[in-house]
């Protein structure tokens, strides 16, 4: 039960609802002892040749109005009992998604995308079958069994009762020695079926990827082997259920045949009557149901007990980056100024620094460039500045102030960001470019930031111009495009510090002069970090730093580091005479 206290502050401002489905219940099982009742009552007036033609009318009205109230009543419970638990799935359902929408890159990095989905999915779904039939399936088999063991007594006698209710314990029993087994199996289940989830997801995303490598086969044969596991350990759970069910009916039936037989000896020594019998007999019936619900029970909440700690498994994971206690909380705009000191910075899990004894001063406004070999740190850098990863104090500082004492919000809001990876959501290209703006950013603001980022052409050239939908249901922009738009994302925040993360690499050099002019009017008098490949984005830059393993090997003005011979005479070098191969190539 432990597992669901993550439920506590949903049950306690739904507890009214609990309290009047529990209500209907008891009101339906209290009704439901009368016919029984009547019956008995029915049979003896017939042996006594009591009873006339309005007398059988009276019985009938009588059965024919608990069944009525019945109906309505098992309405009434439905609503409060089954409507609160799928109120309980949307609500999961929320909270799981703001949760995750908190947690770092890194709990990403280690969860994957479709095992998630499958959280999200399969495991409330039996998280809301134990709040719904589950719950149901508890308190009714309660209520039901009390009335009718109180009316077999008053009706037949302990003595027959307790016969017929002696293979009872039994229930509980095997209830226990499956209960585990079957909580095992299905977190198997779950946890194939969020595998499975995954290949599909991943092999939908990389569908191109797929096609080009003719890997279609291949894929095919990873998902079946897959989709067997899956079906594999749903028939491991269905073969626990295909012993367990059976074994509980097997209980009830033990529990007829006594009643049945000494009941019978009973009726003969005229120790009970008929009618006693019958209704004793219609009781027995009635229990049927509320065994076997027992047993359904455990399964219900074995299974959502397993989904359950599935959840919590995430609710748990606290996130990594969040606003510190010591934090400047009156912190709420930059000017841009960036200081490392002594930076190193080695990845969570890993045992090798990235980033090594980096030591630099951006004062605000000015335009710094990072440049190196691929894999040398400079996207690391760029993410401890977005605080994707947390720095180690006293190693990084924005206006002199340490970057982890700086509110996170305030952070990001201040930096306008163009990732490597041009993510663009399948919107359109204007919700794209105004993502930031929760709907505060005019036409004009828009087309501003589209015009400065050398998009605004392509955007009107498509027919449904800034209306254009992006991604699986509209057209799909070509690098560079994406690029620009990706760039007027950032540049429409007006940033106080501005990161391209190699975000002129697929336009072409005259575009890149083109964006890299108007960047330069917005970007007076804020702070710009750019890392290229290319030399042409960043020579104008007022210091370009060389990252190699990590450390910066070079730094200074263009100028200044084509005098020397090191890694950026080099790099300059070579693309001249890649320029030149491809002037004489045209
Ligand atoms: N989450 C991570 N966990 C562990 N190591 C990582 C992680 N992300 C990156 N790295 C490693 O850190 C090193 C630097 O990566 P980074 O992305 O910063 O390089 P880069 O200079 O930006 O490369 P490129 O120019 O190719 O984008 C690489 O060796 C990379 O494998």
């Amino acid at each position: 039960m432990k597992n669901f206290i993550t439920l506590k502050e949903f049950l306690s401002a739904h507890k009214k609802e609990y309290f009047l489905g529990i209500f209907w219940v008891f009101f339906v099982d209290l009704i439901g002892m009368i016919t029984p009742k009547i019956l008995g009552h029915f049979t003896d007036d017939i042996k006594a040749g009591l009873l006339d033609r309005a007398g059988v009318w009276k019985y009938v009205g009588i059965i024919v109005g608990v069944a009525a109230l019945t109906a309505v009543s098992r309405y009434f419970w439905r609503i409060y009992i089954m409507g609160t638990a799928r109120t309980s799935e949307v609500y999961m359902r929320d909270k799981l998604y703001s949760h995750l929408q908190k947690l770092s890159p890194n709990f990403f990095n280690h969860n994957k995308t479709g095992d998630l989905m499958a959280h999200a999915t399969n495991d409330l779904n039996a998280i809301r079958m134990a709040l719904g039939p589950g719950f149901l399936s508890f308190i009714d088999p309660m209520f039901v069994l009390t009335f009718t063991v109180f009316m077999m007594i008053y009706t037949v006698g302990w003595q027959l009762t307790l016969f017929a209710l002696a293979p009872m314990p039994l229930l509980i029993v095997v209830s226990r020695m499956f209960g585990k087994v079957i909580h095992k199996r299905f977190t198997e289940v779950q946890e194939s079926f969020g595998t499975l989830s995954d290949r599909v997801q991943e092999s939908f995303a990389g569908a191109r990827v797929v096609k080009t490598f003719v890997q279609e086969d291949a894929e095919i044969e990873k998902f079946t082997a897959q989709n067997r596991v899956n079906y594999k350990s749903n028939l491991k759970l269905a073969r626990v259920n295909g012993i367990y069910n059976p074994l509980v009916q097997l209980v009830s039936t033990l529990s007829f045949l006594i009643a049945l037989s000494y009941g019978g000896i009973l009726v003969v020594r005229g120790s009970i009557t008929l009618g006693e019998f019958i209704s004793f007999n219609t009781y027995l019936a009635l229990m049927t149901w509320p065994m076997m619900a027992i047993g359904q029970v455990i399964n219900i909440w074995q299974r959502a007990s397993a989904s359950m700690q599935r959840i919590n498994h995430i609710m748990t994971t606290q996130p990594e980056i969040h606003d510190e206690p010591d934090m400047i909380a009156d912190k709420t705009d930059l000017d841009g100024a960036i200081e490392l000191r002594n930076l190193t910075f080695t990845y969570p899990g890993s045992q090798t620094p990235v980033l090594k004894n980096l030591n630099v001063t951006i004062p605000a406004g000015k335009k710094v460039a990072i440049i190196g070999r691929t894999g040398s740190g400079k996207t690391t850098l760029l993410n401890l500045l977005l605080r994707m990863y947390n720095p180690d104090r006293g190693q990084m500082f924005v206006d002199g102030v340490d970057i982890n004492r700086v509110p996170l919000e305030t952070l990001r809001e201040n930096i306008g960001y163009v990732p490597q990876e041009n993510f663009l959501f399948s919107k359109s290209i204007r919700d794209n470019i105004a993502f930031s703006g929760s709907g505060s950013y005019t036409q004009a603001q828009i087309e501003a930031a589209a015009t400065l980022s050398q998009v605004h052409g392509n955007i009107v050239d498509f027919t449904e111009g800034y209306d254009t939908m992006l991604g699986e249901r509209g057209v799909t922009l070509s690098g560079g495009q994406k690029q620009r738009v990706s760039i007027a994302r950032a540049v429409i925040k007006n940033p106080k510090i501005l990161i391209l993360d190699d975000s002129l690499s697929a336009v072409d050099t005259h575009t890149e002069e083109e964006i890299l002019r108007g960047l330069k009017d917005i970007m007076q008098g804020r702070t710009s970090l750019i890392i290229a490949h290319r030399i042409s984005t960043i020579k104008d830059a007022d210091e370009i730093l060389v990252l190699d393993d990590g450390e910066i090997i070079e730094r200074g003005t263009h100028d200044q580091l084509l005098q020397g011979d090191g890694l950026y005479h080099e790099l300059y070098q070579k693309q001249l005479l890649e320029e030149q191969i491809a002037q004489s190539n045209d």
